[in-house]
């Protein structure tokens, strides 16, 4: 696990961006695509404004979702929506290379869809990506896997439903820790003094939380700012 510290957001933007350029471009070079989740939350603002500057082959992303909200796409709360919005125009994606969530379904429909879109681009069902970009909410919960809840435990189902997210919209679908532990590279990019004492409770003392359980067979990365490593 490497912990990276930066003065602000400014810089951890710029270093966010510059991960995400180097693991694409070695993904690209060594396998010819890059798999890439991606988290809601306020890692959107952070790839919105950093990911335009970046030098990548974009016509070679595949894009997904760690966790996904289970609203319409024109919601404020749909994760891809806001992507779509705010990062498909200012870069070369396009919308077909994201692997987006049924519509108008429930989550455990939506679920078992995701998975098997996922299942189709993986072209097996070990969803091997490349790598995840994650975010921690004040409560230690990354994707949609909250603090006491029992898909902490989860071993079967690879992306699950959720229909009592402590945290609304209470109905997602959210990678599992088989999925999240097997890829090859995972970054957290945390920021603010509100997740401080979060970071300081999972860098520091080690509580088993859910980021905490993010041990991926690959490189792990904590991308925090000063003020969220006040306590570090
Ligand atoms: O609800 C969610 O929250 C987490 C953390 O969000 P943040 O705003 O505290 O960064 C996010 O990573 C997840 O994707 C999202 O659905």
């Amino acid at each position: 696990m490497t912990t990276v510290k930066v003065a602000n957001e400014q810089e951890l933007i710029k270093k966010l961006s510059s991960y995400v350029e180097k693991i694409s471009n070695d993904s690209i070079n060594n396998r010819g695509k890059f798999f890439v989740g991606l988290s809601g939350g306020s890692l959107v603002k952070y790839l919105c404004e950093g990911l335009p500057g970046i030098n990548t082959d974009w016509s070679k992303w595949v894009l997904a979702f760690c966790d996904e909200r289970v609203v319409p796409e024109d919601s404020e709360d749909s994760t891809f929506g806001t992507y779509n919005r705010q990062l498909i125009p200012k870069t070369e994606l396009t919308k077909d290379q994201f692997i987006v969530i049924k519509q108008g379904v429930t989550a455990e429909e939506a679920a078992k869809d995701y998975t098997e879109k996922l299942t189709a681009s993986f072209k097996s069902n070990n969803f091997k990506f490349d790598l995840l970009l994650l975010g921690m909410g004040p409560d230690g919960h990354t994707c949609s896997l909250f603090p006491g809840h029992p898909l902490l435990e989860e071993t079967v189902l690879k992306i699950a439903p959720i229909t009592d997210s402590p945290k609304p919209p209470p109905s997602r679908v959210t990678m599992t820790y088989p999925v999240i532990n097997n890829a090859r590279n995972c970054i957290f990019a945390i920021s603010g003094a509100g997740k401080a004492e979060m970071i300081k409770r999972i860098l520091k003392n080690k509580e088993d939380l859910p980021a905490t359980r993010v041990k991926p067979e690959g490189s792990l990365y904590w991308i925090v700012d000063n003020a969220a490593a006040e306590y570090l």
